[in-house]
């Protein structure tokens, strides 16, 4: 049964405040990946009461399988509305499975700036990661079988639906 993402929001909006309360972020700079992470990211400014300028990361042209895989038909190019040089940023995504994506994400920004930090928030950990990438807040932490995938609908409503991959 997988969790309503609604309801994971305000936990990890109040987790999120704590993060950056602790290190003393007053003014962190938000930024989504990609198709789910932005929705989620746009939820989560929500349930915070804020109404920040969102960055939105596209991390097609920094995939480690890009080669493999070519491009996806619909890649578009980041939008960042703000300097990254120096910057606390909170990195949203809507799932960590791999960790490859968020590898991804963390040398695009890095051709952008040298942020002060990037905190980690993921709807989903599906414990399943190949690189030592965690999430510093996390709605839910799932195990799914092999052949089990998660896929998030949005913006509105958000939902996730279990996905069973043919052999
Ligand atoms: O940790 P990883 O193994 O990299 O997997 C996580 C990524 O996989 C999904 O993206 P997908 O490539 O399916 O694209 P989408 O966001 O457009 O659905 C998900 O949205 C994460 O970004």
């Amino acid at each position: 049964m997988l969790p309503n993402p609604n309801d994971l929001l305000p936990a990890m909006a109040s987790a999120l405040t704590q993060h950056l309360n602790q290190r003393q972020i007053s003014e962190p700079r938000f930024i989504g990946i990609r198709t789910g992470g932005v929705w989620v990211a746009q939820a989560l400014l929500q349930a915070l009461g804020r109404d920040d300028a969102l960055g939105i990361l596209d991390v097609s042209f920094y995939r480690d399988d890009f080669t493999q895989n070519g491009l996806h038909p619909q890649v578009q190019p980041s939008e960042l509305p703000f300097e990254i040089e120096g910057q606390h940023l909170v990195l949203i995504d809507d799932v960590l499975m791999s960790g490859r994506t968020i590898r991804a994400a963390l040398n695009e920004l890095f051709d952008y700036g040298r942020p002060a930090s990037v905190t980690l928030v993921s709807l989903l950990d599906l414990n399943a990661r190949e690189l030592p990438i965690r999430p510093d807040v996390v709605g839910a932490t799932l195990s799914l079988a092999a052949n089990e995938r998660v896929k998030l609908s949005g913006p509105t409503p958000l939902t996730l639906e279990l996905q069973t991959l043919d052999n």
